[in-house]
């Protein structure tokens, strides 16, 4: 498409062509998955003004680029249960971006990892890491495989064939994996010792997330529930607000989760709620997070166990229902879509002030809609869950330097991090038009990070 002039209303009319076509292609090409394309509509929906005031993405083919993946690696991970029986997993790869660095992104072990959900979410990755301001590309992997009921030998065995096809495609200046769902630092042990014993040497810098006592940073743990807290706050401030003497109600009791409750109590929240995949529960005195940890991170136990030890808390089966639990802020921080329109609906009638997305894509399209509709603040995942990635950038810096920062350090930066992402997110909303938009703010941000790069580096 030919467009040479801006602000003319041809030139509108032929660049609102293009974010359609692009997108109706992008569709064509990626029939059935629904993540991906769910991911994908949001961009395009955002970045409408940007092609308004920037011919040259449009001449470069950006869109059409940055919506395809680098490459998607799909490998068979054939390994033996504790039984001797053969099993055979899928792995994935999605190598998406690395316009600003080496590919960086999360493993995830769950059996309804697929094609779609991987593209996703190394989709996101590219806006999240590019807010960041650090120099890391993007990609996301993982595999079907279900860590449930598996005994801690079928993990190191898995893992071990995992990685032992997975290390052909990545190194420290090429993709440098993490953990995500079911992926902690036992995994990545597991996986950063075969990636070694393969190479016969020690290459620290090839995954982050690794245990701080031989190689991993400290604070990376607590990285991405805090930096979402840290988010939020700064979104509450702009309101005149804090979650000083809040109601929060968090979904989830893994990595994200823990640490978020953790944070939201230290500035004076009160938790009421926390879930797991079977169901809920409800604690009137605040939710105790060193109990939690003691069953998800030690004992591997369901969230049930919880009420054996505080007497006054409820347990409710079946997860998606702790939306019904009245709150001032609600921090979904378990998986995608696991927030919908008709929980949105409940929460603003129960008087909901902010959502932070801790997880990533947790809330629905028409969900966001319902927030934004009713003046509730709405910090998307993209930019409120970076922490965890940006941590890791620093634990790549510390591998490189090798040497190793405080958790005092790391906080700090940290912070600073999360306040640069929501003054770039807030800024771009502003100059493009959607003023306190987050969500347009962060895809814009994001987008023109990436954008620039690839421009610079020519088409390929
Ligand atoms: N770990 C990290 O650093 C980062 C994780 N994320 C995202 O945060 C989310 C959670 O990841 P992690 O905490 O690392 O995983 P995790 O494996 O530590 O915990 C996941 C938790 O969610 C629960 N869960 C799963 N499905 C659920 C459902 N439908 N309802 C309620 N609970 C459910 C599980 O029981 C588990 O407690 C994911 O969307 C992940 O992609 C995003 C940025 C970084
Ligand atoms: O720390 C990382 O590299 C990955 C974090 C991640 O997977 C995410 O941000 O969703």
């Amino acid at each position: 498409m030919e467009i040479t002039t801006r602000n003319n209303t041809e030139y509108k009319s032929k660049a609102n062509d293009y974010v359609h076509e692009v997108f109706q292609l992008v569709k064509d090409r990626n029939q059935g998955e629904k993540e991906f394309l769910q991911a994908t509509r949001e961009i395009f929906d955002s970045l409408r003004p940007v092609f308004l005031k920037h011919p040259e993405y449009i001449h470069n083919g950006i869109l059409e680029r940055i919506t395809e993946p680098d490459r998607v690696i799909t490998f068979r991970v054939a390994w033996e249960d504790d039984t001797g029986k053969v099993q055979v997993n899928r792995g994935f790869r999605v190598q998406f971006n690395n316009s600003l660095g080496p590919y960086k992104g999360g493993i995830r072990f769950h059996p309804t990892v697929n094609s779609s959900i991987m593209k996703f979410l190394a989709f996101e990755q590219t806006f999240k890491n590019a807010l960041t301001g650090q120099p890391i590309g993007a990609g996301k992997g993982g595999s079907d495989f279900n860590p449930k009921g598996k005994s801690e030998r079928e993990i190191m065995r898995f893992t071990q064939s995992f990685i032992t096809e997975l290390s052909k495609y990545i190194g420290p200046d090429m993709d440098v994996p993490a953990g995500d769902i079911g992926v902690g630092k036992r995994e990545i042990g597991y996986m950063f010792g075969q990636y070694n014993r393969l190479r016969g040497g020690y290459e620290a810098g090839v995954f982050t997330g690794k245990d701080p006592n031989h190689g991993g940073s400290l604070g990376r743990k607590e990285a991405t529930g805090y930096g979402t807290v840290y988010f939020v706050e700064e979104m509450l401030k702009t309101a005149n607000d804090s979650f000083e003497g809040k109601k929060v109600v968090v979904s989830g009791s893994g990595n994200v989760a823990i640490y978020a409750m953790e944070k939201a109590i230290e500035l004076g929240a009160l938790v009421l709620a926390c879930s797991d995949s079977n169901g809920y529960i409800y604690d009137p005195n605040g939710i105790d997070v060193e109990t939690i940890k003691q069953l998800k991170e030690f004992d591997s136990k369901r969230i049930k166990e919880y009420t054996k030890v505080h007497k006054n808390a409820v347990y409710h089966e079946g997860c998606m229902d702790i939306w019904s639990v009245a709150c001032d802020i609600a921090l979904p921080c378990a998986t995608q879509n696991e927030m919908a329109k008709d929980d949105a609906i409940i929460l603003i009638q129960n008087g909901v002030k902010a959502i932070g997305e801790g997880a990533n894509m947790p809330c629905t399209e028409d969900a966001i809609l319902a927030f934004q509709a009713s003046g509730v603040l709405f910090a998307p995942a993209k930019a409120a869950n970076a922490g965890g990635v940006a941590v890791s950038a620093m634990e790549m810096s510390q591998n490189s330097m090798r040497l190793s920062w405080t958790v005092e350090e790391v906080d700090e930066k940290l912070k600073q991090v999360m306040k640069n992402i929501y003054t770039s997110c807030y800024n771009a909303a502003e100059s493009y038009g959607h003023p306190g938009n987050l969500v347009i703010g962060a895809n814009i941000a994001g987008f023109l990070k990436v954008a620039d790069a690839m421009v610079a580096h020519g088409i390929h």
